[in-house]
């Protein structure tokens, strides 16, 4: 028998703010893969895009009060604790040496990482060291735009999610989770123009962007 709760699960985002677009998928993929826990990393320095508008201090204290009740996610803030870029690569081989060799660890990314996935910070060791659990999202193809891409795609794809549980790391996983059309560009920009976000974050999440007055139209604009 094959111990579905052995796989560890790391879920990493800039979270400038946090949303239901990235909740509801990955607890859905939790019932789906048997995972009991996800540690939930914000970064610190993104390695791929600018600095987000909320500070890395307001950006964990958004996460912690998103998952506060919801006892699947747990905070890791070792990201935040390097000044450095946020390289998943460094992050996973850390997890790694603390965790053992056989472990079975996966980091969990949304369709548009996937494709991104090849200009990361040397992306092959990542797969090395954990397994990549992605969630699907409205908008974004299921194929590489390069075809050495699509095919260390294919090398690694998995439709079983057993190898998930018994390898310690080197596979891709297709979740079948549902789509949430939410990014945190739509909530920055609906906030902007003063539109309702209540559907798209938890509404503590709200509250602490209003009494913080994050994602404001500036005086100059
Ligand atoms: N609606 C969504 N569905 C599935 N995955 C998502 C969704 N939103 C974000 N993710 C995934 O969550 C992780 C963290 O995303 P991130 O914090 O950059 O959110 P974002 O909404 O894409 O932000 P922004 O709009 O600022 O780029 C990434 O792997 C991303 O693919
Ligand atoms: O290591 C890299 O080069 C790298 C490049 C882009 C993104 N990442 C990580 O992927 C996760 C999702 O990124 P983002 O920008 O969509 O929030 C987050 O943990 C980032 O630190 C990592």
């Amino acid at each position: 028998m094959v111990d579905m709760s052995s796989l560890q699960a790391l879920y990493g985002g800039t979270f400038d703010p946090v949303h239901y677009g990235h909740l509801k998928p990955v607890e859905i993929l939790a019932n789906l893969i048997g995972l009991q826990r996800v540690i939930i990393m914000p970064n610190n320095v993104p390695p791929h895009r600018p600095q987000p508008e909320a500070t890395s201090e307001q950006r964990k204290a958004m996460l912690e009060l998103a998952i506060a009740d919801k006892p699947l996610f747990q905070l890791d803030e070792r990201e935040l604790r390097r000044e450095t870029p946020s390289y998943t690569s460094q992050t996973l081989q850390e997890w790694r040496a603390e965790r053992g060799p056989t472990q079975p660890l996966g980091f969990i990314i949304g369709q548009d990482s996937l494709l991104n996935f090849p200009s990361w910070h040397q992306y092959e060791t990542i797969l090395q060291n954990s397994h990549l659990i992605v969630c699907r999202r409205p908008g974004y193809p299921l194929t590489m735009k390069e075809e050495q891409h699509q095919e260390w795609l294919d090398t690694h794809l998995t439709n079983n999610v057993e190898d998930l549980h018994t390898l310690p790391a080197g596979k891709i996983y297709l979740a079948e989770t549902p789509w949430f059309d939410i990014s945190a560009t739509l909530i920055r920009e609906r906030l902007q123009q003063d539109l309702s976000c209540d559907e798209l974050l938890p509404a503590p999440v709200l509250d602490y962007i209003h009494q913080h007055g994050l994602y404001q139209k500036s005086a100059d604009e």
